[in-house]
């Protein structure tokens, strides 16, 4: 170690202090990276890895470099592939005389804290989420360093954090240390894959750290000032968050100035696998937005609007005071088509403020943003204007909260060109006018250029060369040339200063006095109009709680009026949401499936759920018949409805729900270990642990994971449970196959049967997809088997079991006859009987079964002992 380089050993020194970064190390006009981090960054990167003699011992090291000036992106192409990056810069050392010597680290970029990168998606939130798993609660923060949005919760069980894990869907995870090896990150592999899992040192977590922490950062008083409320867990992981900002964003994190505590209660409970069955965010099929909820409501113009439409839909509200203020400006936003449009128009030029605010708040902002900035805000007074005779109490609030900000919008009107450079440091970003030192330097340099133009005249016409040009090159400034051929003609003040093949070049005392002059002036405007920028953009900045105020009031604005678009399009209706216990819907519809199914007019279908007679409805009906449509859509309507959206039905009223429970289908998940039975078992426990009789429970086929005779049992016993026992009996609708299960309504008097119903016709089943009162008589699972293609030989062979089954499964004298043929020297199997066949039934059935004349006398008596031991 002793020989190397003192840059190396530098490098190494500050490499130790960031271990799991790749350094890039600032060396002039390039940033360096070296050894392993080489390796690694020029695979990921494709880029040159070369090797050179820095060690000092004759050990080549491995190399390569990006250039300064262009980094941005080959930065976010690592942070991309899952990497961090720490940027370590030549800063002035106060303590050396010699001016610049010292390299720090002056920023990490991390896959949560990335805040310009092509790869951030406009209408997604890029989250940095820190949890805190306290004894009995789970604090759960995340922040959007992009945007500024920084919120944070506690909830009461690892499941409810890692459904907000799953909901928010974060790039990192801030976690405690000890984590680091079996804890948290590895009981939930499924979520923590493909996400960067940091750690965070024990002691930041340490609760009075934590609350100065926050303290500081919000310049308040106590942590409840800041929001945090009585969360002593989401304090903690709140300033995980802050302690991790400090150590990767050297820089101003001022537009970080709010946080938002919520609590679950305050939202209607939706669990990960709920949201994932109801399809709110993405398809489960291939994980897209379209065909999801999301993706059928997003028609916000703003990228900031796409992102609170999204949060609405995830966190449906509960107050019915606040769903109905949303759902009063949908309404007027709906009823006047002109208004809606006129809304619509004036928000679609506004660009993403909240991302314009975080990166002038971060310094990174170029003049373009600032523009872009400016941009939108000379949008809002016709907005405002607009917005003048709204009556509703939510969009009058939004109109009063919109804070034109005219002295921003002024600024950057007065200060900056309406068209500046990409790049700061080329100058033309100034206004003319702005700066009078800069008006100034402009015109010496403008004056000097035109100087030039004359001087060349004047010296031709001195000393009669046409040919004479004066040219301007980096090495020599200004200076004049002459063609060999006129060399003669040249005054003696001229000085020789290089000679070419054909001409020779010279200056003048007097050309070198308004040289320096104009690049002198030229140098000082790139200084100082970059000075005036950041003055400017500091200036700007300090309003990041102004902008961020409006930001989130056009962003609402804009989630109204696209909630309302769809609406008018698809004919919704606004529903009645009130503390009543039911839920009546009339010619209810998938929103979804009724937009993208184009193939077949959607049945629109009604539903009664309360808690009386109507408490748990019995769905069955045949594959394909639409059960799973049906409820999905009763979940969907309820949940648009708390989320202030009118409703694909002819009339709904809602009595708000405080949980919908899904559990449809079968979801497996083989990444945790757990089998297909296993999931649908823990999530239907889960149900019946937190289900109230408030509460929406889907319930779709369970038990269908294991055999029929435990698959029903457990259906069955399950759904007693909803109905009798008082704490959870939620509004419940359980799709099932199991036909027997109809028979609950013969005992329970809240349970309702219904069926899909379907025509026969021809040996083909007709799905007519309205939903009737009663049971079901058939599965039709062998004609459906039919219309997916099964072979007809495999049809045929069924129909055969089937009707064998139904009738009973020996012929005459005992031969099975499922299986085609005796099996030879095997024991009788015993018949099976049907589950719910009284005893009585069960003698009569054996009986006929025998086949008397073939019986021996020793058989005889062992079956009359058999019977007799039945009885
Ligand atoms: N009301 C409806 N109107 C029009 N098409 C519908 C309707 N309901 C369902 N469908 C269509 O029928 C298809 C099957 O519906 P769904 O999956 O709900 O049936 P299911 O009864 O749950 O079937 P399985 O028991 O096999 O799960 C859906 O993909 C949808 O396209």
């Amino acid at each position: 170690m002793s020989e190397l380089t003192p840059m190396m050993r530098q490098y190494l020194e500050i490499k130790a202090d960031h271990p799991d970064a790749i350094l890039f190390f600032r060396l002039g006009d390039f940033y360096e990276m070296f050894l392993d981090d080489a390796v690694k960054a020029s695979r990921i990167l494709d880029i040159t890895l070369t090797s050179r003699n820095k060690g000092g011992d004759g050990a080549d090291i491995p190399l390569c470099g990006v250039p300064f000036h262009s980094a941005a992106p080959y930065i976010a192409k690592l942070v991309e592939a899952g990497e961090k990056v720490a940027i370590c810069e030549q800063v002035e050392d106060p303590k050396s005389v010699k001016g610049i010597v010292k390299r720090e680290v002056v920023k990490v970029v991390t896959p949560g804290l990335v805040i310009d990168a092509e790869s951030l998606s406009p209408k997604e939130n890029n989250y940095l989420l820190s949890l805190f798993p306290g004894p009995d609660r789970w604090g759960v923060a995340y922040l959007d360093l992009s945007t500024g949005d920084f919120r944070v919760t506690e909830t009461d069980s690892a499941d409810a954090a890692w459904a907000e894990v799953a909901c928010v869907n974060p790039r990192e995870i801030l976690m405690p240390l000890s984590f680091r090896d079996g804890g948290a990150g590895s009981e939930r592999p499924d979520l923590a894959a493909g996400r960067m899992l940091s750690y965070v040192d024990e002691w930041v977590y340490d609760a009075e750290y934590a609350e100065r922490m926050v303290r500081n950062h919000f310049g308040v008083a106590s942590a409840e000032a800041a929001g945090c409320g009585s969360m002593d867990c989401g304090l903690r992981a709140v300033a995980a968050v802050l302690h991790y900002l400090q150590q990767t964003q050297k820089g101003d994190v001022r537009h970080i100035s709010y946080l938002q505590a919520y609590r679950t209660q305050e939202f209607l409970v939706l669990d990960e696998s709920s949201r994932r069955n109801l399809e709110l965010n993405a398809t489960i099929g291939d994980g897209k937005r379209r065909g999801s909820l999301l993706g059928l409501l997003d028609r916000t113009v703003t990228a900031m609007g796409g992102r609170k439409l999204k949060q609405w839909i995830n966190y449906p509200l509960v107050s019915i005071e606040k769903i109905n203020e949303r759902l009063d400006a949908v309404e007027e936003l709906v009823a006047d088509a002109e208004f809606r449009q006129g809304v619509r128009a004036a928000l679609d030029g506004v660009y993403d403020l909240e991302r314009l605010n975080g990166r002038i708040s971060l310094a990174s902002a170029s003049a373009k943003d600032l523009v872009a900035l400016r941009a939108s805000l000379v949008r809002l007074p016709s907005l405002i204007a607009l917005l003048t005779p709204a009556a509703s109490t939510l969009l009058a609030r939004l109109r009063d909260g919109i804070d034109l900000l005219a002295d921003v919008e002024e600024l950057i009107g007065r200060g900056i060109v309406p068209d500046p450079p990409f790049v700061l440091r080329e100058g033309g970003i100034i206004a003319q006018g702005y700066h009078s030192e800069l008006d100034e330097l402009r015109s010496i340099s403008r004056e000097g250029k035109g100087f030039i133009a004359r001087l060349e005249a004047q010296e031709k016409a001195r000393t009669g060369i046409s040919s004479l040009k004066v040219r301007y090159n980096k090495v020599f400034g200004y200076y004049i040339e002459v063609t060999k051929s006129n060399l003669s003609a040249i005054p003696d003040d001229y000085i020789r200063r290089q000679t070419l093949a054909n001409a020779e070049r010279f200056i003048t005392p007097e050309l070198k006095e308004y040289e320096e002059k104009v690049l002198g002036a030229e140098d000082r405007i790139v200084e100082l109009e970059y000075a005036l920028f950041q003055d400017i953009r500091q200036r700007v900045a300090a309003q990041g709680e102004r902008i961020a105020r409006t930001a989130d009031r056009l962003a609402t604005l804009d989630v109204l009026a696209a909630l309302a678009d769809v609406a008018h399009d698809h004919r919704y209706v606004r529903p009645t949401v009130d503390e009543g216990d039911a839920i009546v819907v009339t010619g209810g519809r998938h929103p979804v499936v009724e937009a993208l199914n184009r193939s077949e007019r959607f049945v629109a279908n009604d539903v009664q759920l309360d808690n009386g007679e109507n408490q748990l409805v019995i769905i069955t009906g045949p594959n394909m018949a639409g059960k799973s449509t049906f409820m999905r859509q009763v979940a969907l309507i309820v949940l648009m409805a708390q989320t202030g959206s009118f409703v694909p039905a002819d009339e709904a009223s809602i009595g708000v729900v405080d949980r919908i429970f899904t559990r449809v289908g079968a979801s497996d998940n083989l990444a945790r270990g757990q089998s297909t039975f296993m999931v649908e078992m823990m999530e239907t426990a889960a149900i019946l642990r937190n289900a109230t009789p408030r509460s929406l429970v889907v319930l779709d086929e369970i038990g269908r994971g294991t055999s029929t005779f435990d698959g029903v049992s457990i259906a069955w016993a399950v759904a007693e449970y909803l109905h009798d026992t008082e704490r959870c009996a939620a509004k419940t609708l359980f799709a099932t196959h199991y036909h027997e299960l109809t028979e609950l309504a013969v005992t329970r008097n809240r349970v309702k049967n219904c069926n899909v119903a379907v025509k026969e016709w021809n040996d083909q089943v007709i799905f007519l997809r309205k939903i009737v009162e009663g049971g079901a008589s058939h599965s039709y699972g062998i004609q459906v088997a039919r219309l997916a293609g099964l072979p007809q030989e495999v049809i045929e062979r069924a129909k055969e079991i089937l009707h064998n089954l139904e009738k009973g499964e020996y012929a005459e004298g005992g031969i099975p006859r499922i299986a085609r043929g005796k099996r030879a020297g095997a024991p009788k199997p015993s018949p099976q009987l049907s589950l719910f066949d009284q005893g009585d039934d069960l003698l009569r059935r054996r009986i006929a079964g025998l086949n008397i004349a073939a019986l021996t006398p020793l058989e005889a008596l062992n079956i009359l002992d058999e019977l007799k031991r039945m009885v």
